[in-house]
């Protein structure tokens, strides 16, 4: 274990929500070198069942959807960080915006821990709309089946990150929660294959405070 995964063991942090697979718990965390803050925040409004997801146009993670975010610039706070990210890629101007999670990233073929710090609004101004790099579309936070009765599609967890299926029933239960994902290097053989396409190594998730990590 690194010396970010020693801090960031499962159990360590608060009770565990979902660990795995069970096949691969045996296996080390990645090895980092340095970590990097991302932030990454969600428009929700509650009383309807919606969320807000912006479809990734270019860059890392581009074809998925997503929350609104990205890297912590020098100088910024992680806070002033999600509100720039979010006026820059859905033109929203963040009112009433909480801190609901933390998550850390690894990557086989990268030396870097990516730290993102998760946020949830529920009042802004302006409406979300189409930037350089996302296009915002609004999901039922319902399953399937009641999702079309309101005429919105439910979250497309197929054309997501597939670490959102493990961490969302704690976002939408607004539990706030901490936790790891590594990722093996690509399948070899698959041309043009970047970082982000490998698989899913190793996970886990708990239901924690915020309050006793450290920005
Ligand atoms: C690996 O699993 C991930 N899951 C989810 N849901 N979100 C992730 C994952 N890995 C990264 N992210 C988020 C964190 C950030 O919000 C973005 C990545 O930020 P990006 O590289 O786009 O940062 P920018 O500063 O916007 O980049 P530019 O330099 O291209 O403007 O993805």
């Amino acid at each position: 274990m690194d010396q970010f995964a020693s801090l960031l063991a499962p159990g360590s942090i608060g009770s565990v929500h979902t660990e795995g697979p069970s096949n691969s718990l045996h296996l080390p965390w990645l090895t980092t070198s340095s970590v990097k803050q991302y932030t990454l925040v969600f428009p929700i409004i509650t009383g309807e069942n919606k969320i807000c997801l912006g479809l990734k146009k270019r860059g890392f993670g581009v074809g998925r959807y997503n929350g609104f975010g990205g890297k912590v610039e020098p100088g910024e706070t992680v806070l002033d960080a999600a509100k720039r990210e979010l006026l820059e890629e859905a033109n929203i101007t963040a009112i009433k915006i909480s801190s609901c999670g933390r998550m850390y990233f690894a990557f086989e073929n990268s030396p870097v821990l990516m730290d993102v710090h998760v946020y949830r609004i529920e009042e802004w101004e302006q409406e979300p709309e189409e930037t350089e790099e996302m296009l915002p579309k609004w999901h039922s936070t319902l399953p399937a089946a009641q999702a079309e009765s309101v005429f919105l599609p439910s979250i497309p967890f197929d054309n997501m990150w597939p670490d959102d299926e493990l961490w969302f029933p704690l976002f939408l239960a607004k539990k706030s929660f901490v936790g790891r994902v590594d990722f093996n290097k690509p399948v070899d053989g698959e041309k043009n294959s970047k970082m982000e396409d490998g698989p899913m190594r190793k996970w886990w998730f708990a239901e924690a405070s915020l309050d006793s990590m450290k920005a």
